[in-house]
């Protein structure tokens, strides 16, 4: 069974451009856990545009779904995934000024710091996935991090998908089967949405969970959030 992860950041935007507490984050999250997401996913960025870090205190308090924390693993993040201990820690390269997440990490050149990362989370309890571009010379590297997951950086293919989708999903295919055979668990997640998310789970069968958060909010301003989630769900059960 793939899980759907409903990252809540958009949530945060919508909240923030007011300065009050509307619409208020935790409910959300918890309105979504009701209406059958399987995870919340919170990506909290140095500079705090949406989720912020007590968003992911409050959050962790009541989140009984899996919860899921993304960011790149500067002082404050392991420092805040040691005091919360989420099911998952999902490690991600984006520079403080990204604009979003817009790449995997170079597991060849950053083996040893990932090597280091990873044991600490591992000491904290918290799963560990490491977000990663399709490119097999990754894959082995990202095994000897000791990371339990990788995570399928997934705007190519959702880039791609409109235009020849067995051209898009050709790499995925390929680093999944890679990625079971070394024993690596398989999130997937970046630009999913309603259109390109069945092809996907029909493609790779085995991916253990999916994060899905811009389209999946956007979506849901039209159908709903209940609505929208239970449409996400039902894109993953082929
Ligand atoms: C890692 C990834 O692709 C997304 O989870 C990321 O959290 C999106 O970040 P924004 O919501 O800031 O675009
Ligand atoms: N890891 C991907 C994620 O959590 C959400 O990405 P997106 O759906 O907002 O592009």
């Amino acid at each position: 069974m793939t899980k759907l992860s409903v990252n809540i950041n958009k949530i945060a935007t919508l909240r923030n451009a007011r300065g009050a507490n509307n619409p208020n984050v935790v409910q959300v999250a918890l309105d979504a856990e009701r209406f059958g997401a399987q995870g919340i996913t919170v990506h909290p960025r140095p500079d705090e545009r949406h989720i912020r870090y007590q968003d992911v205190l409050d959050l962790s308090k009541v989140v009984t779904t899996e919860f899921n924390i993304e960011g790149y693993p500067d002082r404050r993040f392991m420092d805040l995934i040691k005091l919360v201990k989420p099911a998952q820690a999902t490690l991600v390269p984006d520079p403080p000024e990204a604009i979003t997440s817009n790449s995997g990490w170079d597991t060849i050149k950053h083996l040893e710091y990932l090597k280091d990362i990873v044991a600490e989370l591992h000491s904290y309890g918290t799963r560990v996935s490491i977000f990663i571009n399709p490119e097999t010379k990754y894959f082995e590297p990202a095994k000897e991090t000791g990371t339990d997951r990788v995570e399928l950086y997934t705007e190519p293919y959702a880039v791609n998908f409109p235009k020849d989708k067995q051209a898009a999903i050709k790499p995925y295919v390929e680093v999944s089967e890679l990625a079971r055979q070394l024993g690596l668990g398989l999130n997937a997640g970046h630009d999913l949405d309603l259109h390109n998310l069945k092809f996907l789970k029909e493609q790779i069968p085995y991916l253990d969970e999916v994060s899905i958060g811009h389209a999946l909010v956007c979506d849901a301003l039209y159908y709903g959030l209940e609505n929208t989630i239970q449409m996400y769900r039902r894109q993953l059960e082929v």
